[in-house]
């Protein structure tokens, strides 16, 4: 799919709040959208899955089943999940058992609780983004976008969330996504994009040889020998910590044998660029 000049404004009167956007999202690919509030993210979003037109320029090559997470899901009403999801697959096509049944496995994968049977306007915030993922889930897309999905979910549905989106791709779809927390952002992506001024800008590639900074602090029995693992910047302080930087694909087999030295994690963080 391509964004070729893309420029976008609310109404003839609003400035521009994207301008000039080149942007090629390719078969396979996880492409994180990253930026301050306000930037033009969601905009950008609701671009590539056709919900907005662009007020100049074009977007080609759109797949055909495109899922959407919005921002915020609107749905609290007296349906339940299992009624919303069954309905909407059928919508999309999907007969009324095949629905369900696919339905009922995203909540199950999802671990939706709160009950699939009561009204959708009863369950907590975290719960209705399973059911804004599943949505986005019940014909496999060919298109994925998705708005801040990881709001609101607790640490096992990240995970969940993660392995969905890694099988979209797998199967040659196309996901892209935005997160506040770049870090988040970075981590599910292979690589990112920068919308700030109206602008969308390559962010790096991210990939396993990308610099990874290590903090271990030593907790071993014993005064604290010098460490001898790979990748040292700076030897320890005073607070007994010392700094590594490492290529991410190093990174479990580095804390594996450290932890096993003595030396316990103090921090974990992507290397700033
Ligand atoms: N439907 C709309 N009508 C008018 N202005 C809009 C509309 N949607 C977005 N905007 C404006 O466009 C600009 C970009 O908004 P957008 O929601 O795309 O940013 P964002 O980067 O996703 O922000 P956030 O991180 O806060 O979600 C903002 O100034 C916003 O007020």
């Amino acid at each position: 799919m391509r964004l070729e000049e893309v420029g976008k404004r609310y109404g003839l009167r609003g400035g521009w709040v994207l301008r000039g956007v080149d942007v090629e999202c390719r078969a396979g690919e996880a492409v994180a959208v990253v930026g301050r509030n306000g930037s033009g993210k969601s905009t950008l979003l609701r671009l590539a899955a056709g919900l907005t037109r662009p007020t100049r320029g074009t977007v080609t090559g759109r797949p055909r089943v495109v899922g959407y997470v919005p921002d915020r899901f609107p749905p609290a009403g007296r349906m339940s999940a299992t009624a919303y999801l069954t309905h909407l697959g059928r919508v999309r096509g999907l007969g009324t058992a095949l629905s369900a049944a696919r339905a009922g496995e995203l909540l199950d994968r999802l671990a939706l609780s709160g009950g699939r049977d009561a009204p959708l306007a009863t369950l907590s915030k975290g719960n209705t983004q399973k059911v804004a993922v599943a949505q986005a889930l019940l014909v496999p897309p060919g298109l994925l976008v998705l708005d801040e999905p990881w709001s609101g979910l607790d640490a096992s549905a990240h995970e969940v969330l993660a392995g969905l989106l890694a099988e979209v791709t797998a199967s040659g779809g196309t996901v892209l996504f935005t997160d506040h927390r770049e870090a988040v952002a970075r981590t599910h992506a292979t690589r990112s994009l920068h919308v700030a001024g109206g602008r969308v800008t390559p962010y790096g590639e991210s990939g396993p040889s990308d610099p990874v900074d290590v903090v271990l602090a030593w907790r071993g029995s014993g005064p604290r020998p010098p460490a001898a693992l790979p990748g040292v910047r700076a030897e320890p302080g005073p607070d007994g910590t010392v700094a590594l930087r490492i290529p991410r694909q190093d990174t479990d087999a580095l804390l594996l044998a450290a932890l096993r030295e003595g030396w316990s994690v103090a921090r974990v963080t992507e290397a700033a660029r």
